[in-house]
């Protein structure tokens, strides 16, 4: 009888069927059914490997409702007003976001995509890479056999610094840092030390690393690998004042953010024999100059910030960046999202 359970249920169930078959009709012919998501989006692609031209991307971003970044765009006040009130999500194509002005961003209530994790191992390989190479002297050695350097056998000629027994230090203890000591450990290395601005006892326990003041980390590093990310207590925190406490025999390395580093500082230290080498795939500018004293150094190799630039990875990135802004687009989690 009507106002019974039995018939609220009935009803409902009629109700149900014919909002299915309806909604089933209405998607089986509406032609945005059969298209991708990701073309419903209207989009303007930069096609060049080239960085946008600042008053082309504050042209562009117009009226835009995301934007898909790389690191080399500043994403400042300027071009979130140039963007307008449309625009509701950010993505980089990267896991540093020192190119992003956060304080900006949130106060516009912007979302913010990114991409850690998925460029870990490629950036770890290379960090082992780069230290290979600045402590086993390999870009002068090459340079050497190629250039007729090479005559008899000599017992100490291009030596450097192994890295069984030694000492490994890590500032700024991440993801990135711990991948970095599990590929070290298998070439014997005696202890892992790092520092941070607290301790990290889950990351830590996975390689046995220790926690240690900068001073310790310092004095105590063969290896020293920078792995923070660039912020206003980081920015140059690789100075004199560091350089000074290292052994000279120790080895220096940066796969993070030029900006980390003080490079008249290490300029110094290296020229001086103050500390062995230093292996940096990141500097302030880049590129770097070419006449730049950092590269009349031959204890010093420099890469072009190449870390995460594997097929592989970089695939991965762009996947996730753009999977990133779609999700933004449709408001729902994205898949790797920067807390505010
Ligand atoms: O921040 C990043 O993602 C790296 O520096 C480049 O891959």
């Amino acid at each position: 009888p009507p106002g019974s359970t039995l018939f609220n249920l009935q009803v409902s169930q009629y109700f149900c069927f014919f909002l299915y078959f309806t909604l089933s009709l209405f998607f089986l012919f509406s032609p945005s059914f059969f298209i991708p998501t990701f073309l419903r989006v209207q989009f303007e692609l930069w096609d060049s490997d080239d960085p946008v031209p600042r008053q082309e991307l504050l042209k562009k971003v117009r009226g835009c409702d995301g934007l898909l970044c790389v690191l080399t765009e500043k994403i400042d006040a300027e071009v979130l007003d140039a963007a307008g009130p449309n625009l509701k999500v950010l993505s980089t194509m990267s896991v540093g976001f020192d190119h992003l002005s956060l304080d900006e961003l949130k106060k516009r209530g912007i979302r913010i995509g990114y991409t850690p994790e998925v460029l870990t191992d490629a950036v770890a390989e290379l960090t082992v890479a780069l230290l290979l190479a600045t402590s086993r002297r390999l870009i002068e050695a090459t340079h050497e056999a190629k250039t007729g350097g090479w005559g008899t056998w000599r017992t100490l000629w291009l030596c450097g610094h192994e890295l069984a027994d030694s000492t490994v230090g890590i500032l700024g203890l991440g993801r990135i840092g711990v991948a970095i000591a599990e590929r070290l450990k298998p070439f014997k290395v005696k202890k892992f030390i790092y520092t941070d601005v607290e301790p990290r006892p889950e990351l830590a326990e996975m390689i046995q690393a220790e926690y240690v003041s900068m001073d310790e980390l310092a004095r105590r590093s063969d290896f020293l690998a920078a792995c923070c990310a660039l912020t206003p207590e980081t920015q140059g925190i690789c100075n004199k004042k560091l350089f000074s406490k290292m052994k000279s025999t120790s080895i220096f390395i940066n796969t993070s953010r030029g900006g980390v580093v003080n490079q008249e500082d290490l300029y110094e230290a290296l020229s001086t024999g103050r500390i062995a080498g230093a292996g940096l795939d990141v500097t302030v500018p880049e590129p770097l100059p070419t006449n730049h004293p950092l590269f009349t150094l031959k204890n010093c190799v420099i890469l072009p910030h190449i870390a995460s630039a594997s097929y592989t990875t970089r695939n991965a990135m762009s996947a996730l960046a753009a999977n990133n802004l779609l999700a933004g687009l449709r408001g729902e989690p994205m898949p790797k999202e920067l807390p505010l």
